[in-house]
Order: C-alpha cells, then structure tokens, then sequence
C-alpha cells in the first residue's frame, strides 16, 4: 500500500522565481547556488537528469506510440486497467473544467490512461502528457511520473522545478501504486494542470486514488484466488502419493498439498514453501501458457493449467515422487467418498437436508486435504462439531485436538494462551512458563473459534506460525518448531472484515479461501426431526430416563421456531422438555417463547390477543372432550362461529384419547 504522504514532497510556488534562478545556475555550473533552498527530492532529480544527459531545453516528451503499439502495452496492464476504471471514470467526472487532468502510467512511466477536464487534456498533449507516451524521468526530465517511480513514494513537482523547459508551465503530483500481492510498483497515478491550477490537495488525491486502486487489485485478487482454489481443491485433496503445488496466474504460490514438500526434497528441488513463494517461470502469458523458460529441474509434462470456461486461472505443478511412475496428467484420480457415506469424524453431525449434505460433503473433502478451513456459520450451528469431524477424519486424527476462543479473551490473554510464555515473562507467569495452544496442537489440529475478533496483531503472528511453522513464546527469543492444521470459525464477513481492516488480507487468504458454510437450523427444517429424536435419545440415556415420545403438535411447533440460537438452542429446549415433562412431551411442554404466541407469526397486540382466544376455546373444547355444543354454550358464542374459529386457529375435531385437539 501507499505510504502516508512524507515530509518534503510539497512544492512551495511562491518560490518559483528562486527556483528558474537556481536551475539555470545549476545548468551552468552544475551545482546549486548556496541561497535557494531547492526541495532535496528536486535537487537529486536534477542532479540525475545532467548524469544522464538529459536535454534541458526539452519542449514535450518523446512522441507517443501508434495506437497498435499502446493497445498492445494496455493488454499488458489489463488488471491495473480494469482495477481503477471506476476511479479513473469518477476522475473523469470530478476534474470536469479544474484544468486538472488525472493520468495513469506503467512502472516504466508510459502513460497508459488518461482523464479529467478535456480543455486541460488538449493542452497536455502539446507536451505528450497523454496516453502512449513515455514519461520516465531519464527521458523527459524530472517530472511527477518519472520522480515518483524512481523515488517509490509520492512527490509533487511544480512549474520551475521541473528539468526541461517545456514542461514548467505545468504542476503535477503523482504517486506510486503497488501490487498488494508482494509490494512491487506497478505504475503510477498523476494529477496534472497548468501551473496556476497549483494545489497541495493534487497530492492528497493522487495519493487516496492510488491507495483505491490498490484495494480494487487487492479484492480482485482475492476473488480470483478464490476461485482458482475451488477449482483445484479436490485435486489437492486426493490422496495421491505426488507433490502437488498450486500457483496463481503471476507465479506465486497459493497451495501445496501434503506430499508438497517431501516430493520437492525427494527430488532435491530447493524451492521454499511460503507465502510469498514465486516461480516466475509460471507467471502466464496473454495466451494463458507459462512465460518464461523453465527451470532446468521442471519438465514441461509436470504442469497442468486450471482452467474454467476457456481462461487459465493458474497452473498445478504435480510433481511424482520418485518411487512411482508420474500417472498420466489427463488421468487425475481424485479420491471420490461414496454417496451418503458419513467419515467416521463426522459420524455424529446429524441431518439430511441439502443444505446439510452440501456442507458435510465439502468438509469430507477437505479433511483429507491438509489445507486450513473456514468455518463460516451463526452461533451453535455446530462449527467445533465440525472441526472435530475434519480433525477426526483427516491425516493429523492421532494427534491432538485443541481448540480457543478468540473472542472470549482479552488480548493479554489470548496472546499467552495461543504462544505460550516463558517463565518471568510477566508478574504472574507459572513458573517454568507455559506452553500455548499452538504448541499443544502440534501435530493435530488448533480450532480457533471466533478467528474475526483477534486482534491485527496476534494475527501477524498466527500467519508467521501457519507460514514458517514456528513460534516465539511470549518472552523467548529462540523459535519453537509447530506442525498443525488449522481449522478456524467465525460468524462474521471476513472479506467485509478484510475491507475494513479489520482482518489481514494476507491471513485472509491463507485461511478463508477452503471456506464451509454451516446453514442455520431455519434454513433446514426439514432435519428437525431427526436432530430432535438424535437428541432426545442422547439425553434420556445421559438422564436414565425412559425415552418421551414427542407429541406431532411439539415437534410442529420446534419446526415453525426461527432458532436464534441454531443447535445448541434445540438441545437446551429438548434437554429442559425431558426433564420437566412426562413420557410424553406436548406443546404445553415447550417453553414460553415457542408457545403457540411465538409461532403465530402476527406478533404483537393482536398475536397476544388471537393467541389468548385461541387457548381459551381449546380449554373450552377439551373440557367439554370434543362435544362443540357444549363447548359453544361454555364459551357463550354460537356454534358456527365456533367452528370458524376452530378452522382459523388451524384445530380441527378429531379428539384424541383424553380429548386433545390437534393442529390440523
Ligand atoms: N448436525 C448436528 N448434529 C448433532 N449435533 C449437533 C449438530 N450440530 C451441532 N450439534 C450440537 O450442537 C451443539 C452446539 O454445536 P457447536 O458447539 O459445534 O456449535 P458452534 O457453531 O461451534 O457454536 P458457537 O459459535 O457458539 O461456538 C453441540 O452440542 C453439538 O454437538
């Protein structure tokens, strides 16, 4: 990301006398005069521009490209194109007669967009300040684009402060943007206007465009990133005795499955799995096929693209290990559960429904596959019964399961929780220190439930230790080794988290793009039923009860409720009937909030008043064990009107053993 503004990049236009004075001094003898304060990033600028010949008297940059020539080099920087399209159209509206115009360059300094006020535009390309041409400063002089890319960092330059004579009636401020990926400069972002236009603001523009710019690259590539892992998750997953990486379209790492790096040292290929790991060879051409000449250790047959609809999303690079022969690339064999087929890890997750099905497929896939996982779902929908059935069912089931909540703890706390302290690390500390729930997770899995409420700090250091696979506790300064899968649960957006700021992009993307949605009960009704049963049995043995039987009316009624509180609500509701009820368990065993007033979905006055007319008529018709007449007369009303209530409140007639009414 940019860089805050620095000190020293504002031009003083008052002093713009001074500064002709002093460059045509400087010209002559090379050196400045002792009485003018020219800005330092100026001054070495200038310095540059006479090693390196460049003409003072320079009325306008080199001449731009022929269109073919600019429509090949916009090719080329599409995704820096697409991403500040809308800011370069805003620029377009917001610069309408400023004599401002805003201008976009790639990391050599070719203008490659342009916008902003279309007088101001004209003028520009008197000097080819416009799209095709170059504005590196070697070429033309010190100048906004050329300086801020040579400097890394924003810089205005003003009038008399430019090298070439042409240029000085002109005020620019421009910046640099950077790829989010791993910081390299990707272009330039310029505000540009005649002299007089002279604003400090420019800067401050050009430098929130830039940081906008870099946040649409960022969110680009995350759903880029996203996609290319679904794509390429079950491969990753397969049980396959071959090292599988996985590299996004620019070459950098994005996954390795488990065999990744014994296959690399098998092979004694030196590559280091990190996050920031680059093969620049992967990087793809326009045409989707590697760029650059390969490695001599990697044989072209080792690549595989990922492809969807046509467009190459990245490549897999599967390496064999060296005991097996490599399996023919077209022949993946992905291992396949069978359908219905429950893991043992996942053996006590109840329910049927789609949804439910969809999520526990997903997760099967998953635990096989060494890759962190996100579990995404509100409250007690059943996420740590899910990280316990990846645990359960993937390679690290021996080892240990460990689970913290972030969100339940200060962050004092959760820091010496989750690393672990040394002794006298603070007042307070055990003695002989403590060992952190990382440390206690090694070699099975850390469940970190609420990941969206740790702070950005203790973040940085949950990616170091996914990353490098190393620990610092609090207080030490030698690293302690940790191997552990890392399954994590949040409620929250993270993508919304990580457009805030709120969650780092970069753990973002090591944990959030293998993702499982956990529906809410309400969005599965339909397994209800046997949830409800599963638990009830559950619970009537844990109580030495008789198994209760559940009246058709209580169970409609837990289908109807919208369970705020998902899984572990029902539980609580069930394990309350069972205690408090007999061996049969009736709407009058629910409790007050999925009572009939809280089904009823008018709410309200009238809900209340309509549920109170409802109760009394159904003790009226019970009392009287189904006779209406007599139920009528008891409620003073005529029959009729009875039976049109009876028919609104959804009961009808048919009296059970002991005159119950039911739902119709
Ligand atoms: N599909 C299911 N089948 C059986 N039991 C379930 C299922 N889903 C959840 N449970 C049970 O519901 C309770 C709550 O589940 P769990 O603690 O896993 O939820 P959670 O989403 O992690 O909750 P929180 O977000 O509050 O931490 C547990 O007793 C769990 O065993």
């Amino acid at each position: 990301m940019s860089s805050l503004i620095p000190k020293g990049v504002f031009s003083c236009p008052e002093d713009d006398q001074r500064i002709r004075a002093a460059w045509q001094h400087f010209l002559r003898s090379a050196d400045l005069p002792g009485d003018v304060a020219v800005r330092p990033p100026v001054d070495q600028s200038w310095r540059r521009c006479l090693d390196s010949r460049v003409d003072p008297g320079l009325r306008q940059a080199p001449e731009p490209l022929t269109e073919a020539q600019l429509q090949a080099l916009r090719d080329r920087y599409r995704r820096l194109l697409d991403a500040s399209a809308p800011v370069m159209a805003m620029a377009h509206e917001l610069m309408a007669q400023t004599g401002n115009i805003m201008l976009l360059a790639d990391s050599e300094g070719m203008v490659i967009e342009a916008g902003g006020d279309y007088a101001a535009r004209d003028r520009a390309e008197r000097i080819h300040l416009m799209p095709g041409s170059p504005w590196d400063e070697r070429l033309c002089g010190t100048n906004a684009i050329g300086t801020a890319l040579l400097l890394g960092q924003p810089v205005q330059i003003h009038a008399a402060e430019h090298f070439c004579e042409g240029i000085k009636h002109w005020t620019c401020s421009a910046t640099v943007i950077r790829d989010p990926r791993d910081g390299h400069v990707l272009g330039a972002l310029d505000v540009s206007g005649e002299s007089r236009s002279f604003s400090r603001h420019s800067l401050a523009l050009a430098v929130t465009t830039a940081q906008r710019i870099e946040s649409a690259l960022a969110r680009h590539e995350m759903a880029s990133r996203y996609r290319l892992l679904e794509l390429s998750v079950e491969q990753l997953a397969a049980q396959r005795d071959e090292g599988l990486l996985l590299f996004d379209p620019h070459g950098f790492l994005v996954r390795s499955n488990l065999h990744g790096p014994a296959a690399l040292a098998a092979r004694g290929i030196d590559l280091e799995l990190r996050g920031n790991t680059r093969l620049p060879a992967l990087a793809l051409g326009l045409e989707g096929r590697p760029s650059g000449p390969l490695p001599g250790w990697l044989p072209v047959d080792w690549l595989q693209p990922v492809q969807s609809r046509g467009e190459v999303l990245g490549t897999l690079l599967r390496i064999p290990l060296p005991s097996r022969p490599a399996r023919s690339l077209a022949a993946p064999h992905p291992r396949k559960s069978v359908p219905g087929e429950r893991e043992a890890g996942f053996a006590r997750l109840v329910g049927n429904s789609a949804a439910m099905a969809a999520a526990l497929r997903k997760a099967q896939q998953l635990a096989g596959c060494n890759v962190p996982v996100l579990l995404h779902g509100e409250t007690g929908v059943g996420k740590e019964a899910f990280a316990q059935g990846i645990h359960y069912s993937g390679v690290g089931r021996e080892g240990p399961f460990v689970a913290i909540n972030c969100g339940s703890l200060s962050r004092e706390l959760l820091a010496s929780e989750l690393f672990g302290y040394a002794e006298g690390a603070f007042t307070g500390a055990r003695r002989g220190g403590m060992k952190g729930k990382i440390e206690a997770a090694h070699g099975g899995t850390l469940f970190l439930d609420e990941i969206g409420e740790m702070p950005l700090d203790l973040q940085s250091h949950l990616l170091r230790a996914l990353e490098e696979g190393e620990i610092y506790r609090l207080g030490e300064c030698a690293p302690r080794r940790v191997e552990f899968r890392l399954v994590a649960a949040t409620h929250r957006d993270l993508r919304e988290e990580v457009a805030q700021r709120r969650f780092r992009q970069d753990l973002f993307y090591r944990v959030a793009v293998t993702s499982i949605r956990i529906p809410p009960l309400r969005e599965r009704r339909d397994d209800i039923p046997l949830l409800a049963g599963h638990i009830l049995r559950r619970q009537a043995e844990r109580h030495g009860r008789a198994l209760p039987e559940l009246d058709p009316e209580a169970l409609q009624a837990l289908m109807a409720h919208d369970w705020p509180g998902n899984v572990r609500e029902l539980h609580n509701v069930l394990e309350g009937m069972l205690l408090l009820g007999g061996c049969r368990l009736s709407r009058d065993d629910l409790p007050d909030e999925l009572r009939p007033s809280a089904w009823a979905e008018t709410g309200g006055v009238e809900g209340q008043l309509e549920e109170a007319e409802r109760e009394v008529i159904r003790q009226a018709v019970e009392r009287s064990r189904v006779n209406l007449t007599q139920a009528a007369r008891a409620l003073g009303i005529a029959k009729s009107t009875l039976y049109l209530r009876l028919r609104k409140y959804g009961m009808f007639r048919t009296a059970e053993a002991g005159g119950r009414l039911r739902l119709d």
